[in-house]
């Protein structure tokens, strides 16, 4: 509806869901477009369920439990050839030998972008998919 809602993938009425972030493409982003405010931010939320908004809704984070070290490295591995595709990438973080942590920001704007929504979906289909 809004002017301000940037949403340039998916035109005026439709809706944002996982499947249309997966079929988006994160945009380059150098600054100049407005970060989503909390109230969008949760909005896109409801896309991406498996992801918690920061409580300065700034950025999205999701957590994994893998089976084991190599299972971790794997996703890790994914996640990294998944941000190189489409250039936008997240904050990684492997402790305790198996849990991993996911962050995703938009650092040009120092907050969110639809960028984020869009990895953090393809994320969530690389890994849910059991790959
Ligand atoms: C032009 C290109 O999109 C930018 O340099 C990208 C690279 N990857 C990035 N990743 C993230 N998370 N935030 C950025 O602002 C960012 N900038």
């Amino acid at each position: 509806m809004s002017e301000s809602n940037p949403k340039p993938n998916f035109g005026e009425d439709s809706a944002i869901n996982a499947v249309s972030l997966c079929t988006s493409k994160c945009v380059p982003c150098e600054g100049g477009i407005p970060k989503l405010d909390r109230v969008q931010a949760t909005q896109w939320c409801r896309a991406t369920p498996s992801w918690t908004l920061s409580s300065d809704a700034n950025r999205i984070s999701r957590t994994m439990k893998c089976k084991n070290f190599a299972e971790a490295l794997t996703h890790l591995n994914q996640i990294a050839a998944l941000a190189e595709t489409e250039q936008h990438h997240p904050d990684l973080h492997l402790t305790g030998y198996r849990n991993l942590g996911i962050e995703l920001t938009t650092h040009a704007i120092d907050g969110l972008s639809m960028n984020d929504f869009v990895l953090a979906a393809k994320i969530d289909q690389a890994l849910d998919a059991g790959g």
